[in-house]
């Protein structure tokens, strides 16, 4: 036996103290994007995303809607594995069939339904179009457009139909398969459209492109594409069924798999890395872990992984450490699996990046689980109550929620964990709301705003700087609850704890 001398930390127990701020030091210089492979040290990786946030491998958080606005946002997702093969697989395949600024078209309509349901649908998704096909599915054929400027509701009668307002196809300016995106925005401006429809020969909807999505990748530029201008997305794979689900996600186009574990420092783990090294070499890129110290990272980099996940028991609906006694704080996982990576970096060349997954509270864990040197970070109470995570939204109250539940509940009854003839029992998550918060891109904005704030105190522009030059204070207890004592709020500040 054997006790280390630490105390193990959490990231709300540090505070970053600022250093010199130069004047090339400003928000727009900050440069967020990380490595997701392993790569010689001093050399670029081979995949990169534009801002260090990844979703949680969980039912509740990765979907391919979810998968798509991150992607868009500079991200990736990684699609769950608590599903049969050929349904995750789907998953991928619907993500990769998307080219940026290309969309799957979400908001459709039969002709036949009535102007009060295009009313009620426009409403729910707070859009102002609707595309009009014939089985009003996101492929059907196309017949046209209808806006809330078409209808009003003392002007027209609700209970007509869709047709007898919409702008139909004929009068509508539409593009082929084989149209490019710059041509595309081209005539969204030259015509003064909102919405261009893709129509196919047979005259099927292929995809949409959307002046609003124009205006928001102005804004992020980031968008993580592979070479044919397609998504990037993630998928998470087990340790039993892999040579069966690795082929299925590899062919669907997944651009890198994540062994997805409460505890990766196992032979098996290093079994599937070998296999895929002996399988596809480097052409199929894969993460391992979960570890929560610097012989676990040691184990899994000499396996082969691209990246090595930190953390056991501290995520938002994590009830591990209670049912297993296993884990370690945060902070304390991050600090000694980066002193074995710089190490590791050191003897073999090779740098191995790290994800801190879980126990991010507010957004400013986010910048201090950077600054202690984790490359990116997985997310998934964050991204869980965003409108495109896959979860219901439920109302309490005068409140939403969005469903969220860990991977090792009940609810989520995990194929590997209770599937398998030994059968887990026990449960290791819970099953609960998080508080609804709109739009992931809105969010993420707000979010990367505040780490680039950080990082600019911290006189840092890119986050290798950041890792070298942070410095870090741990806090007592009594300075946080000394914080906004006896200050009753008038409202919660907007963009304030996520
Ligand atoms: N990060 C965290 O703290 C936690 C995460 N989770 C999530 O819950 C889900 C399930 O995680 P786990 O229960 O760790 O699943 P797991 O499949 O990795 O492990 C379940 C059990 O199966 C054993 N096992 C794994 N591969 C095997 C093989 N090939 N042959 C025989 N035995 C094998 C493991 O040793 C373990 O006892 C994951 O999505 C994970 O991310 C669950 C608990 C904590
Ligand atoms: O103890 C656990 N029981 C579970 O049922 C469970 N499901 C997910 N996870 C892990 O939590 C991470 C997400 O954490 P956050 O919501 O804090 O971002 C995820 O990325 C996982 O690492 C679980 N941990
Ligand atoms: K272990």
């Amino acid at each position: 036996m054997q006790i280390l001398s630490e105390i193990s930390r959490t990231f709300g127990e540090y505070l970053l103290v600022p250093n010199l701020t130069t004047a090339n030091c400003t928000p727009e210089a900050v440069d967020l994007s990380a490595p997701l492979t392993r790569h010689p040290v001093g050399e670029s990786a081979q995949i990169r995303i534009a801002i260090p946030m990844v979703s949680a491998v969980m039912e509740a958080v990765s979907s391919p809607r979810l998968a798509i606005a991150i992607a868009q946002a500079g991200g990736l997702s990684f699609v769950h594995q608590n599903q049969p093969i050929a349904q995750q697989a789907e998953m991928v395949a619907a993500v990769k069939r998307n080219k940026a600024g290309f969309r799957h078209s979400e908001i459709n309509i039969r002709p036949t339904a009535t102007l009060a349901e295009v009313a009620a649908l426009l409403e729910q998704a707070e859009r102002d179009i609707a595309v009009v096909t014939d089985d009003g599915s996101p492929t059907g054929r196309f017949l046209g457009l209808i806006s809330l400027r078409d209808f009003h509701p003392q002007r027209h009668d609700l209970n007509a139909g869709v047709e007898t307002r919409m702008r139909a196809k004929a009068d509508l300016v539409v593009a082929p398969p084989t149209i490019s995106l710059s041509e595309a925005n081209t005539l969204l401006w030259d015509q003064r459209l909102d919405v261009l429809p893709v129509v196919d020969n047979q005259g099927r909807l292929a995809s949409v492109v959307l002046r609003r999505d124009y205006e928001l990748h102005k804004r992020f530029r980031n968008e993580s594409v592979d070479d044919d201008k397609r998504f990037r997305v993630g998928a998470g794979v087990n340790t039993r069924d892999y040579r069966d689900r690795i082929p299925a996600l590899v062919e669907a186009g997944a651009d890198i798999l994540c062994l997805d574990s409460s505890d990766g420092y196992s032979v098996y783990q290093s079994d599937v890395l070998d296999w895929v090294r002996s399988t596809y070499g480097q052409n199929v890129r894969i993460g391992a872990g979960n570890v929560v110290d610097g012989r676990g990272f040691r184990y899994l980099a000499d396996a082969g992984a691209d990246f090595v996940k930190i953390g056991i028991g501290g995520g938002s609906i994590c009830i591990t450490r209670d049912a297993k006694g296993i884990g370690r704080g945060q902070a304390s996982a991050v600090l000694d699996v980066v002193r074995e990576r710089d190490r590791y970096a050191g003897e073999t060349g090779e740098y191995v990046p790290l994800c801190s997954d879980g126990g991010i509270l507010q957004d400013s864990h986010m910048a201090i689980a950077l600054a202690f040197g984790a490359d990116f970070l997985m997310l998934g109470r964050y991204f869980a109550r965003f409108e495109e995570s896959p979860s219901a939204l439920v109302r309490v109250d005068d409140q939403f929620f969005k469903e969220y539940w860990g991977e090792g509940s009940a609810r989520a009854r995990n194929a590997a964990r209770y599937g398998q003839a030994s059968g887990l029992l026990f449960e290791e998550g819970v099953d609960g709301y998080v508080p609804y918060a709109g739009r992931l891109d809105e969010n993420v904005s707000v979010t990367l705003a505040k780490i680039k704030a950080t990082m600019v105190s911290c006189g840092s522009i890119t986050l290798r700087q950041f890792h070298d030059s942070a410095t870090l204070v741990e806090v007592s207890h009594q300075s946080f609850l000394q914080n906004s004592q006896d200050i009753r709020l008038r409202e919660r500040p907007s963009g304030g704890r996520t």
